[in-house]
């Protein structure tokens, strides 16, 4: 084998609590609002990526989750992976003593973790691995807020998965985007204890995508320039100074207030759009129940635990780490799941506890049993991670003919 270029590297989910929907440019994914989001563990859910650049590869080749796609008909793919060989280049021609390897072609291999295109921000961890691992691969001296504009053009939510904490997207004014990327609001460190529970509904691929959803919307929805002039502005403001102040009871109501502002924008888009279901409005509906309940037991906080509702059924619950035993478990009773489907069994609950609670809230049972697919519990998380810098046949996607190892 000849010298062989590689970077293998993993970037993390991130779950908004202040909703990117609508695009000024849809070439350059330039929204027409800011945004707001918590990065998730890589620990629980990841893409990882390798790719490799080598005198004796062919053609560009990308595999997704061990199935090919060609790269020069998918337009996010080509902007991030033209724009990164462009930069390698740009550094080959300004310092004479780097390999050429902007030259040689690329072999890609990605693998999400956790199901693709099913509202799990597949394309927000995906496009981010992508941009990092390139980076890293052509050795690239930008940072990850000048890395965020270049994974942005892959999807608009992936500029928010390149650090780790509590992440802004500035919406930026220019016309070119330069000033579209994303910037660290406070760092996981800053607030450890917020922790996520994804209650997944369906994890099969959804109807409408959010690129497509969110076009409909700006295209046809009176309400979401309200959204846009006064709802999001005072949002991201005050979200950023609950965030500083680690003060849940803001965090949660405006984290709430968004998404259900978010889908009804979806529901003024005409034909309306409809991505959460019964399910879904009886976990809002629990969720209410339960922060009133804690409440009028005595808690000192307005809200225990807060819901929120990408471009699918499934939940996000944010709440503390103290809280998120109880919150489960009283879900769990809410929900129950049959005998031999129990996703609830990996955990230890409090049975008192949760008497005390159930008994303060009045909520139905919901009529039908396992209403979720899985329950993911995770915690916020650090940035996108380093597996290899060079070759590394421990961790490479990639065999040493540079096809996935998948395949063999
Ligand atoms: N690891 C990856 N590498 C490159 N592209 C990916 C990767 N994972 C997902 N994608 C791209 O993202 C698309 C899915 O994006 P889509 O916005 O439809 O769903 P999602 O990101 O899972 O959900 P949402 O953004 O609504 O939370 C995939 O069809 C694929 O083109
Ligand atoms: C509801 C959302 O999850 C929408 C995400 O949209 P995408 O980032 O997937 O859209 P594209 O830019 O077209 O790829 C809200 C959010 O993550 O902010």
């Amino acid at each position: 084998m000849l010298k062989v270029y590689e970077a293998t590297c993993t970037a993390p989910i991130n779950i908004a609590v202040i909703k990117y929907w609508g695009k000024r440019d849809t070439k350059l994914n330039l929204p027409t609002n800011s945004s707001l989001s918590v990065t998730l563990s890589q620990d629980d859910l990841h893409t990882k990526t390798t790719c490799r650049a080598a005198p004796e590869l062919k053609a560009d080749k990308l595999w997704l989750n061990g199935k090919e796609e060609i790269i020069a008909q998918n337009k996010r793919l080509t902007n991030v992976i033209n724009e990164m060989r462009a930069q390698r280049k740009k550094l080959e021609e300004n310092d004479n003593s780097l390999p050429k390897i902007a030259d040689y072609k690329l072999h890609i291999c990605s693998a999400n973790n956790f199901p693709t295109a099913a509202g799990l921000a597949s394309s927000a961890a995906g496009f981010a691995c992508l941009t990092f691992s390139l980076a890293t691969l052509y050795q690239l001296k930008l940072d990850n807020v000048e890395l965020s504009t270049i994974a942005r053009t892959g999807s608009g939510s992936a500029c928010r998965s390149l650090q780790g904490g509590y992440v802004a997207w500035e919406m930026g004014e220019k016309e070119d985007g330069s000033d579209s990327h994303a910037i660290q609001v406070a760092s996981r460190e800053h607030w450890p204890d917020m922790q996520a529970i994804i209650l997944v509904v369906n994890d099969a691929k959804k109807k409408t995508s959010s690129t497509l959803g969110m076009q409909h919307t700006v295209a046809t929805s009176p309400l979401i320039q309200h959204r846009i002039k006064h709802v999001v502005p005072k949002a991201m403001e005050d979200m950023k100074t609950a965030i500083q102040n680690k003060d849940f009871d803001s965090f949660a109501e405006i984290t709430m207030r968004d998404s259900n502002s978010f889908h009804a924008v979806c529901a003024d888009t005409f034909p309306p759009i409809y991505y959460m279901n019964d399910i879904s409005r009886a976990v809002v509906n629990a969720v209410h129940d339960y922060n009133a309940a804690k409440a009028a037991m005595g808690s000192a906080q307005k809200y225990t635990v807060a819901y929120t509702f990408d471009a699918g059924p499934n939940a996000v619950l944010y709440v503390q780490k103290k809280d998120a035993d109880n919150v489960l478990g009283v879900i769990s009773r809410i929900f129950p799941a049959a005998e031999d489907k129990n996703i609830y069994s990996g955990f230890n609950f409090n049975d008192q506890e949760i008497d005390e609670v159930l008994a303060k809230m009045n909520t139905p049972i919901y009529p039908q049993m396992n209403a979720f697919k899985r329950i993911i519990a995770t915690k916020v998380g650090d940035g996108p991670r380093v597996l290899a810098n060079e070759f590394n046949d421990e961790v490479s996607l990639l065999n040493a003919n540079g096809e996935p190892k998948e395949l063999l």
